[in-house]
């Protein structure tokens, strides 16, 4: 990322209710409006989900997050502190690099195609970061490891290899080695699009338990709407670089406002 030495510095933006804010967010792709305008917040250890047609700016709002996209204008800021930031000449400025990297520590991703490091034995998979980039111990790194892989259900596979296991099991690799980040932020890009049912229902499961007993804040793009009803706080419908509906999962899913939303609900075959 460029840097600007003219960055702002760590700035607070407001109550832990709004933890993340998107203030006025516009990016577009060449001539395809991607986000148009787009603000909306999400309260420290809410569970929102992303919902809309393909194209609708879902994934480039997680990837913001992650600042692996950058917004042409508008602000970001998470937990007070800001990722991009607009002045008032409308220039838009990444805060300094140090910054970021604090603010990035404290978010992880999850993505459809598990990324594992396929040379890695499982358990390695999951406390190379902790060591690497939280400077914790071997010994640390990998009892947290174990707890973790236990509570997906992987207990008895530490040594594998990540081709020895099943896209579902990999999955759940992938979310532990997401959670021993300690993460305050888990974003989760359509994490069972590319697996059956059956395996998606197990990893949709463990993010059940995951909500359940977790106060992590986290944001999911999913087309798995039952999933959704179960675990959400909130409901964006994403349509034309907008958000079109945000709601309660009961009132989007039972009510919903927009004929855009009734005909995405109609469209969408429920996983799990
Ligand atoms: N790096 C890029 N260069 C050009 N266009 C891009 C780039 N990244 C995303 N886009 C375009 O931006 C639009 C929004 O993409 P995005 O992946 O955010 O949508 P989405 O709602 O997550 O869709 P899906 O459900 O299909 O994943 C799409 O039209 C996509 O082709």
């Amino acid at each position: 990322m460029t840097q600007s030495t003219s960055s702002p510095e760590p700035t607070t933006t407001g109550p832990r209710a709004e933890f993340i804010r998107f203030d006025e967010i516009s990016k577009r792709f060449g001539d395809n409006v991607v986000l148009d305008d787009l603000s909306f917040s999400v309260g420290e250890g809410q569970r929102v989900t992303l919902i809309g047609p393909s194209g609708s700016g879902k994934t480039t709002i997680l990837r913001m997050l992650m600042t692996l996209t950058r917004p042409d204008s508008g602000t970001i800021a998470v937990g007070g502190e800001y990722l991009f930031h607009e002045q008032r000449d409308g220039g838009l400025v990444p805060a300094s690099e140090a910054h970021v990297r604090r603010v990035r520590g404290r978010i992880t991703m999850v993505f459809q195609q598990y990324n594992l490091f396929p040379n890695m034995r499982v358990l390695r998979n999951v406390t190379e970061a902790p060591i690497h980039v939280l400077g914790r111990s071997r010994e640390q790194a990998e009892q947290r490891g174990r707890e973790l892989l236990d509570m997906v259900g992987l207990g008895e596979k530490l040594d594998s290899y990540p081709s020895q296991l099943s896209g579902g099991q990999q999955q759940r690799v992938a979310i532990a080695r997401a959670l021993a980040m300690d993460p305050d932020v888990l974003l989760l890009d359509e994490i069972t699009s590319a697996l059956d049912p059956e395996l998606a229902a197990e990893v949709l499961d463990v993010l059940r338990d995951v909500a359940r007993t977790s106060d992590i804040t986290m944001l999911v793009v999913t087309h798995a709407m039952k999933f959704a009803r179960d675990v959400s706080d909130k409901v964006l419908m994403f349509d034309g670089g907008k958000i079109i509906e945000a709601k309660a999962p009961a009132e989007l899913f039972e009510s919903p406002e927009h004929e855009r939303t009734r005909s995405f609900l109609r469209s969408v075959i429920d996983e799990a």
